[in-house]
């Protein structure tokens, strides 16, 4: 059983009244599990037809699936491929919400570790750009990394904070997801420490920030934009009280009605300052109303503001030497060369996906798609090369089975012996890349990243 946290039980039961007792009955359930299917990588039936796990579709997202406990779907080598993202339930609700379309500009303000926005991307199918920002370094690191497991070629990654990013992108998003910083009482049951960091100083702390990151957000967003506000807490405070606010603040903006599925709960008017009754359609996820940790979430529409402005982008010339190697890797290895905006950060080469900001002084993890490395008189493919190819687009693939000793020693990084075409090959696990090797005559070097091996 969960030791809540005293003022936590007073405060909910003051405010659910009867409701309060199924909550706490929900603290001794096990907590649910989920995973979603990457469709950058994977068609959602192809994924069913490999699957050695025990799924069940969440209602609210096509992609998502609760696992069972002995599944471990963390520690299979699919996992290393990207197949799929492990994601709490009710946390899929909030792209769904958001529903991105391919070519649209997106910002996802507070993402790390990044599984609002691998969903993101996968809905934009490649086309259009995600913007993933996290304001704190380590975890803005995880971020990047998960975007290059996931395959994503259209995500640049900042490690900013929201003012500086505003002044860079006023009116700028089509789309923008603030899933917010908050006292994280949907993750009780998942992680005991929540339990042990909450107190209602910091749900009170919570909301100020909440407040001045939507007002970051809203002055990046277009007219006509669509901004979706998530926590993972039950707090009026941190929920509908912040929005009550920010919509007194910002007459520019409305509630928009959102698509309710079965345990979907509305916004609760009572619990507002003013009785706004707007906030009913607002999205409350409880856990004992449906199977996920619970979140909070609403969708808000700008309705007018001021045009975004265009800026043209120089971007420097590259090195001819470097970029001749980096043709002569494509034509020799890849179905199709990358073709783009190309930048390079010290040795590292990237595509840059269309944006029209300059992103200088700004703290970027990734600009956009990684290419590879321009070494002395060679180009070196990279990881995020590997991951985001389908083993059509390259010219050499060896492929290992799931079950396979070779697909385990591959992941721990030893040599293997095999059979193929000499000189870079793209690694897959059961046809989905995973990789690179280089083959010498029958013997794979392994290129897996040295941080990554088992
Ligand atoms: C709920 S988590 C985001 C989870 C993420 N969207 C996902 O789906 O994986 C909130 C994030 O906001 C970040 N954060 C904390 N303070 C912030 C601030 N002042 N501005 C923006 N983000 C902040 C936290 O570091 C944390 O990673």
């Amino acid at each position: 059983m969960i030791q809540l946290p005293e003022d936590f039980i007073t405060k909910m039961k003051r405010l659910m009244g009867e409701e309060y007792e199924e909550l706490e009955a929900s603290y001794n359930e096990g907590k649910v599990q989920g995973l979603r299917i990457n469709t950058l990588k994977i068609d959602k039936d192809d994924f069913l037809k490999i699957s050695p796990f025990h799924l069940e579709s969440v209602s609210w997202c096509i992609e998502g699936f609760y696992y069972q406990e002995g599944d471990r779907p963390g520690k299979h080598p699919f996992h290393e491929a990207g197949l799929y993202y492990i994601q709490e339930p009710s946390a899929m609700a909030a792209g769904a919400l958001l529903d991105p379309q391919p070519g649209e500009r997106v910002l996802d303000l507070c993402a790390a570790p990044g599984g609002k926005s691998t969903h993101i991307a996968a809905m934009l199918q490649g086309e259009g750009l995600l913007v993933s920002n996290e304001i704190h370094p380590a975890r803005a690191k995880i971020l990047s990394q998960n975007v290059e497991r996931m395959g994503i070629r259209n995500c640049i990654v900042t490690n900013e904070e929201p003012p500086r990013l505003k002044q860079k992108f006023l009116s700028y998003f089509d789309k923008i997801l603030v899933d917010a910083p908050c006292s994280g009482e949907g993750m009780f049951r998942k992680d005991p420490e929540a339990c042990q960091e909450w107190s209602l100083e910091n749900v009170a702390l919570c909301a100020v920030r909440q407040l001045e990151i939507l007002n970051c957000a809203a002055a990046m967003l277009k007219p006509q934009g669509k901004l979706v506000y998530s926590t993972c807490t039950f707090s009026p405070e941190e929920n509908e009280r912040v929005l009550e606010q920010f919509l007194c603040e910002h007459k520019e903006f409305s509630l928009i009605e959102a698509s309710i599925f079965e345990g979907f709960k509305p916004g609760r008017v009572e619990w507002t300052t003013h009785r706004t009754r707007t906030l009913q359609k607002a999205l409350r996820l409880w856990p004992h109303r449906l199977r996920g940790e619970g979140h909070f979430l609403a969708i808000l529409k700008k309705e007018d503001g001021d045009l975004p402005k265009k800026v043209k982008t120089k971007l420097k010339p590259l090195d001819k030497n470097s970029m001749k190697d980096y043709f002569d890797f494509g034509k020799n290895y890849l179905k199709e060369v990358p073709q783009g905006d190309f930048i390079q950060f010290g040795e590292n080469l990237y595509c840059l996906p269309e944006i029209e900001v300059s992103l200088e002084q700004l703290r970027v993890l990734r600009p956009g798609w990684h290419l590879g490395t321009l070494k002395k008189s060679r180009f070196e493919p990279s990881h995020a090369l590997a991951l985001s190819l389908k083993s059509f687009e390259a010219q050499n693939v060896i492929s290992f089975s799931a079950v396979s000793e070779e697909i385990l020693s591959y992941l721990k990084g030893e040599t293997i012996e095999t059979s193929g075409i000499d000189g870079w090959n793209l690694i897959c696990v059961e046809g989905y890349s995973i990789g690179w090797g280089k083959l010498v005559q029958s013997v794979l070097k392994n290129h897996y990243p040295k941080g990554l091996r088992w």
